[in-house]
């Protein structure tokens, strides 16, 4: 067990900014593909397909992306763990127009053959049946969202919270719908069974169910005296692993 670190999504935004920056020039794709990589991580270590039946290893992980980012990290994750030999499932219904990037993580699940639907594939919810869902990837929004939350989001935001008590919801660095600093102030909000924190957790993370929600680091991408100098000291990361359990 280690000591929990936070850090405000002020500090957070800078940690970004200057790995981003010219001095180390990180590209958003670079951080995105490790970032989507430990969620992957982290989806088989909580849900191992390990000495399971076919049934159960057929099951799908669904996964929602939302328009920015927090998407960006869930469509690579899906890439990931269908490699891993997982049955990813993405629905993804406000495509993000920022860059080609995004169509090319798309073109990207096409060739892995990872279905990936529209908001006019009415049958999404046929997908929230604990009989053929593993587990749900919530990456909707990060560290950006501000309520109130839009359409067509918030309707399925609704219909997640339906089923999180009997499908377990994997949160990519913050639950939808929680202010990154505050914790869950708008409704709908979901509320997971395990949470991945990108970097370092954020400080919404305090908000977590103890004893019921696992919490997780992951984006393994900060070398010791870089994170010293924000503030904090790097996570006790094992071997080779992108994930670490806090
Ligand atoms: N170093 C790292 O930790 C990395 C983290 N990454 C991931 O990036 C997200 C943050 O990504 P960002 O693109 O800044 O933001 P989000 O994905 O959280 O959300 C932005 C989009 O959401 C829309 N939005 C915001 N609020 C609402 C709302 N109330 N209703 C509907 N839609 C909303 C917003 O649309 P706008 O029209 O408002 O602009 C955006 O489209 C971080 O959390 C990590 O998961 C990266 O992978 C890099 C490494
Ligand atoms: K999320």
């Amino acid at each position: 067990m280690s000591t929990l670190k936070v850090v405000s999504s002020k500090l957070a935004a800078e940690i970004d900014k200057e790995l981003m920056g010219p001095q180390i020039g990180f590209t958003l794709q670079q951080l995105m593909e490790l970032a989507g990589f430990s969620v992957a991580q982290a989806v088989c270590r909580q849900f191992p397909l390990r000495g399971k039946t076919e049934t159960e290893k057929g099951k799908h992980v669904f996964v929602i992306a939302g328009p920015g980012n927090n998407g960006g990290d869930g469509l690579v994750c899906a890439r990931h763990l269908k490699l891993f030999g997982y049955n990813p499932v993405v629905f993804y219904p406000k495509r993000s127009e920022r860059t080609e990037f995004y169509k090319q993580l798309v073109h990207q699940l096409n060739f892995f053959k990872v279905p990936v639907l529209s908001q006019d594939e009415g049958n999404w919810l046929e997908y929230l049946k604990p009989e053929k869902t593993l587990c749900i990837v919530d990456a909707i929004f990060g560290f950006s969202f501000k309520p109130p939350m839009r359409e067509p989001f918030k309707g399925i935001v609704e219909e997640l919270c339906k089923v999180q008590n009997i499908i377990p919801i994997v949160s990519v660095d913050v639950p939808t719908g929680w202010d990154v600093d505050k914790g869950p102030i708008s409704q709908p909000s979901i509320n997971p069974a395990v949470l991945v924190s990108l970097t370092v957790p954020k400080p919404c993370s305090s908000h977590i169910r103890e004893n019921q929600t696992t919490h997780y680091v992951g984006g393994r991408f900060i070398p010791r005296d870089f994170a010293n100098k924000f503030g904090f000291e790097p996570f006790g990361y094992e071997s080779t692993d992108q994930i670490l359990k806090l």
